[in-house]
């Protein structure tokens, strides 16, 4: 007997690519399990298996870099209870957190099938009662527009969205007095593709090739180091309202100065903000310092 449950749960990750170095992904995931049927007839409670399902993919890999540990250039170093990634290509990057904010794969690359079945075997090999086997599938979302995976990090969110290299694959909506704008959508994620968001007071250090960003959060401390054409500065924090009102601000500034624009900005499936000018991009001109 098969059970099956769709859309179970949803992982948000950064993973380091060999091709484009540090870039996000968003997979919905679906699981079947396998078993008998107890004298309640069921295999397993629908109740139980979402909770069990995600409570082991949020304490794994959600909200952490996947790190490719075979991927050429790849090279880890423990310090206490810190985790240091060096990379040399595509480009050089160092990364630095507590443990937990990275999963060590010992794969030349990550892609989503390979992480289905690694964390299916993880769950099959202590499965409740009357499963013998879990299955899972990691699925992207289907886009028929325009789409970039990013990553990003927020120092003041309380949860795991403060490890500076998580990341998202998100759609992205933009109007100009009330019409989509297909290419525009398309130019602003191509820009945003395998981008590090930058919050510019996250910067420690910088030189005319590289960015450095630090914090302390609640985890612990966190650095990254990384090309600057790698990354897009925004002047606030990166949430996905902040990523939309600064992407209206950018398309009435470069793009459509005449134009009332609406921006729909996803942060993985499902889920983002809107914003509009000339309200809100008002709002946020003010809250930016050195714009009053
Ligand atoms: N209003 C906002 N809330 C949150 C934002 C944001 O931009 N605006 N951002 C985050 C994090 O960046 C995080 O990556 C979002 O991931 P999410 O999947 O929502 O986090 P959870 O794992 O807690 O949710 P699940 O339902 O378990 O997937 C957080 N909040």
């Amino acid at each position: 007997m098969t059970l099956f449950v769709n859309d179970i749960s949803q992982l948000d990750v950064a993973f380091w690519c060999p091709q484009k170095g540090l870039s996000g992904a968003s997979w919905a995931v679906d699981v079947e399990l396998d078993g008998h049927l107890g004298e309640d007839g069921m295999l397993f409670d629908f109740g139980e298996v979402k909770p069990w399902i995600k409570k082991s993919l949020d304490s794994g890999p959600d909200h952490t870099l996947l790190v490719p540990t075979q991927a050429p250039g790849v090279s880890i170093t423990t310090r206490g209870e810190d985790c240091i990634i060096r990379t040399t290509q595509p480009y050089a990057m160092e990364v630095r957190g507590p443990r937990r904010a990275f999963t060590l794969l010992p794969w030349p690359a990550i892609n989503a099938e390979r992480m289905a079945v690694h964390y299916g075997e993880q769950l099959s090999r202590r499965p409740p009662q009357r499963i013998e086997s879990v299955r899972l599938q990691f699925r992207e979302e289907a886009i028929e527009g325009a789409a970039y995976g990013y990553s990003h990090g927020l120092k003041r969110h309380a949860g795991n969205c403060q490890r500076i290299a998580h990341g998202h694959r998100s759609r992205l909506l933009i109007w100009c007095d009330g019409r989509r704008q297909p290419s525009l959508e398309q130019r602003w994620a191509e820009r945003l593709d395998a981008r590090y968001l930058v919050d510019v007071e996250d910067i420690i250090d910088q030189t005319s090739a590289s960015l450095t960003l630090g914090y302390r959060a609640s985890q612990g401390e966190f650095r990254l180091t990384l090309p600057r054409e790698r990354c897009e500065l925004l002047p606030t924090a990166t949430t996905v309202e902040q990523i939309a009102t600064w992407l209206v601000a950018q398309v009435s500034h470069q793009d459509a100065p005449l134009s009332h624009v609406r921006v729909q900005a996803f942060e993985g499936i499902g889920k983002g903000a809107r914003a509009e000018a000339i309200l809100e991009m008002r709002a946020w001109q003010k809250a930016t310092p050195g714009n009053q």
